[in-house]
């Protein structure tokens, strides 16, 4: 069978999340990179040039989602689609590291989504809302991640490039720079992220994202 579903609903003799981690983390640590920040601010622009001038090194890690793809969005490489009621049974079968719903569609990364990309060797990269980042600081993972937040230079230019990117609808949009507002509140508590990058002019912003990672790579 094709179905890429089948894959992470496969039956496994590791039944709780807790004990998939610990033999996650008995494999060598590579760190995983969690990126953040509000949508438009440019996150999935450095992820492309990371991946262009390091295609062996970094792993995006699929994400599932409740929404209907875009344009060009293929099934298992932008996410694994699904429906609302498929994605809540395997938030019931403890599939998922974090969850998160926005504009009305349900967003999560699985366990088996993170490992796929450490069992071959690469660092991980989650590209996630600040609400999954909360709940990826509160598992075993949390250890081996560097936390990295995108910013914008002001809401301001958030809504233009929103609009340059002709993605959203009026609704959506003011939805996204609504939730934009609280993640830039949130950013700002203390030690919450490892590095914050404004993405201003991309090239330096692309450079600070890639300093940044190589250094905790070395670190390792
Ligand atoms: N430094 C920059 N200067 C100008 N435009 C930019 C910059 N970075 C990204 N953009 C543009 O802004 C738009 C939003 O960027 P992008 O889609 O990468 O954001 P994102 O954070 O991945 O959003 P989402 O979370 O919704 O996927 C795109 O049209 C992109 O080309």
């Amino acid at each position: 069978m094709s179905n890429p579903m089948l894959r992470l609903l496969r039956p496994t003799s590791l039944p709780t999340l807790s004990r998939r981690f610990a033999t996650m983390s008995s494999a060598p640590k590579l760190p995983i990179v969690v990126l953040s920040g509000p949508s438009g601010a440019g996150k999935s622009t450095l992820l492309k040039r990371l991946f262009t001038k390091y295609p062996d090194t970094f792993g995006f890690s699929v994400s599932h989602t409740s929404r209907n793809p875009r344009t060009g969005e293929e099934h298992g490489k932008a996410y694994w689609f699904t429906t609302r009621d498929e994605f809540q049974r395997l938030v019931g079968e403890g599939k998922f590291i974090e969850t998160a719903e926005f504009s009305g569609n349900l967003y999560g990364t699985s366990v088996q989504a993170v490992k796929d990309v450490q069992d071959a060797g690469k660092v991980c990269i989650l590209d996630i809302e600040m609400e999954g980042v909360k709940q990826v600081k509160k598992t075993d993972l949390n250890e081996t991640c560097t936390f990295v937040f995108v910013q914008p230079p002001s809401v301001e230019e958030l809504r233009k490039r929103l609009e340059g990117r002709k993605t959203e609808t009026e609704q959506s949009l003011n939805a996204r720079l609504a939730q934009a507002e609280k993640e830039l509140e949130y950013a700002k508590t203390p030690g919450f992220h490892d590095k914050i990058i404004i993405n201003d002019e991309i090239d330096t912003a692309y450079e600070e994202l890639e300093r940044h990672i190589l250094g905790v790579m070395g670190r390792q």
